[in-house]
């Protein structure tokens, strides 16, 4: 299957996100490779989950929408659109304002997102500056109550601290918080919590999860890990080789999933019931490749 049909309109009638036949091809030294080979779907402001192995194209799927591939891809699809807008060639400076206020962005590494020259708070004030949706003089509160928002407990002294000297778990906040400043319609989480251990994970999960629901935004949550899925999404796409395979709703995952590719990605689910048991080796059939 290769396409999700599944169509949750948002408010004023168009879906969130609509996507038809996404390719995303790479020029490299060994000729062009496609990466991306046909992606549709349909999203409203709800939570869809993306899993796949490695390499089957879901971090660059939807990194494409916000313009950060390198110049060595060729993206072309027949409709790209956020919510009725075109996002299909968009120039630059039109697809960096799409980023900062429309759609945001979560990554495993939060450093990558935080200026490592600046302190947090600072780097929120500049935020909020630039989308202007604060007036001056209440900036600062601003930085305060966004730093609480991600229960940052002493906002005030951690907007004086520069990334490097928090700890993983709190500079993700930091970053959610950076990103929730734009007031986005939604938000990607790319991993965002695979760097962090069992704990801070789930509480960086539940967040965003909060977050997602007070402010009404989608969430696309790309992600490995299964367990996490079937608790932060209402709906997931199973990915592979650029395809996406199944579509499925994330609470029934493992009774829905129909595709043999998605049953034995559950069967390879380590679990806590079968600790020491060996895995299955996930099997793999060229044919789901065409
Ligand atoms: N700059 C690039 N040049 C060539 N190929 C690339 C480039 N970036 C990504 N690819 C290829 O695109 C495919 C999809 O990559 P992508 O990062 O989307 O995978 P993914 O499913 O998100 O994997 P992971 O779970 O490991 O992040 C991979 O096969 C990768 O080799």
């Amino acid at each position: 299957m290769n396409t999700v049909a599944t169509h949750t309109a948002s408010q004023g009638g168009a879906p969130l996100l609509e996507i038809d036949n996404l390719r995303i091809a790479f020029d490299t030294p060994q000729g062009r490779t496609e990466a991306v080979r046909g992606v549709s779907l349909r999203m409203g402001r709800e939570r869809l989950a993306v899993v796949g192995e490695s390499g089957s194209g879901k971090s660059i799927t939807f990194r494409s929408l916000l313009g950060l591939l390198p110049a060595s891809a060729s993206v072309s699809a027949d409709r790209m659109r956020l919510e009725g807008q075109d996002l299909l060639g968009l120039d630059a400076r039109a697809q960096r304002a799409l980023r900062g206020r429309r759609i945001g962005m979560v990554v495993q590494d939060p450093r990558q997102g935080l200026d490592p020259l600046m302190t947090i708070g600072r780097q929120l004030a500049e935020m909020l500056r630039l989308h202007g949706k604060v007036p001056r003089q209440g900036v600062r509160q601003r930085v305060r109550d966004l730093l609480a928002e991600v229960h940052i407990r002493e906002p005030d002294r951690v907007a004086d601290l520069y990334p490097h000297q928090v700890s993983g778990g709190m500079a993700q906040r930091a970053m959610l918080a950076m990103m929730l400043s734009a007031e986005p319609d939604l938000l990607i989480a790319d991993e965002a919590t695979s760097a962090l251990d069992a704990v801070v994970r789930h509480h960086m999960l539940a967040l965003i999860d909060e977050q997602v629901r007070l402010r009404g935004m989608g969430l696309i949550l790309i992600s490995h890990d299964l367990d996490l899925v079937a608790r932060y999404a209402d709906r997931v796409i199973v990915m592979y080789a650029g395809r996406v395979m199944e579509e499925l709703p994330a609470g029934g995952m493992a009774l829905a999933a129909t595709h043999p590719y998605t049953r034995g990605l559950m069967a390879c689910r380590p679990s806590l019931d079968h600790l020491g048991e060996a895995l299955p080796v996930l099997e793999r059939d060229p044919a789901w490749q065409n």
